[in-house]
């Protein structure tokens, strides 16, 4: 790999305001993210999701997993589910993503994409169990997809690339003001797995259990 190709500027705000993105390109190289990769496939309890779509309850193609410090209870997509105790691999992965973002983590939510047709919604992560403001680590694996981000009011676009085994930082006041989306597409025929590192608020899921 080229020298310079590797040095990126991850101080660089991908977010043009109201927000703070940044993308680290690929943390891990070919070989890590396939062990990753594996690893993740055959050891997560993975489950279809259920999610409430105008008070209809549905059942996702894509699968999620939830794993945390403590069997936190946590609401996504109006549903609400209890954190499993973390893995080997899933400890490994967050003190990496912990020393490379210099932010720390309490919990992370797990997606697998099946192929390109699996996608996720425009929706913001600012849940009320979710530390406000608090960083998001989202490390990738397999398939290569594009991601975009949508400002609530101005409806303005930001697109990237997610590559295998890179890390993506949301922070700041990002959920509050834009929205983001894995938009499916037809032409990604094999999976990808996304881990998204996150705070949960344990005082503030007591005042609003
Ligand atoms: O799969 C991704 O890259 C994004 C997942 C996401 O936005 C989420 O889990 O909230
Ligand atoms: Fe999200």
């Amino acid at each position: 790999m080229d020298l310079f190709e590797d040095r990126r500027d991850v101080t660089r705000n991908c977010l043009p305001k109201d927000g703070e993105v940044f993308y680290y390109g690929k943390i891990f190289d070919l070989d890590e993210s396939k062990e990753y990769y594996d690893e993740l496939l055959h050891n997560i309890a993975w489950r279809n999701d259920e999610a409430l779509i105008y008070g209809k309850r549905i059942i996702t193609k894509r699968k999620v997993a939830w794993y945390g410090d403590e069997p936190f209870e946590y609401t996504y997509s109006k549903i609400t589910k209890r954190a499993l105790p973390w893995t080997e691999s899933l400890l490994k992965l967050k003190k990496t993503i912990e020393e490379i973002s210099a932010e720390t983590y309490n919990s992370c939510l797990l997606n697998l994409y099946h192929s390109g047709e699996e996608g996720m919604a425009w929706h913001s992560d600012g849940e009320k169990d979710l530390k406000k403001n608090g960083a998001i680590g989202s490390v990738s694996f397999g398939a290569e997809r594009k991601f975009a981000f949508k400002h609530k009011d101005t409806k303005e676009v930001v697109s990237m690339i997610l590559e295998q085994g890179s890390l993506l930082v949301m922070k700041g006041t990002t959920q509050s003001h834009w929205l983001h989306r894995l938009p499916p597409t037809k032409t990604v025929r094999s999976p990808r797995i996304n881990l998204t590192f996150r705070t949960i608020v344990k005082d503030q899921m007591e005042i609003n259990p």
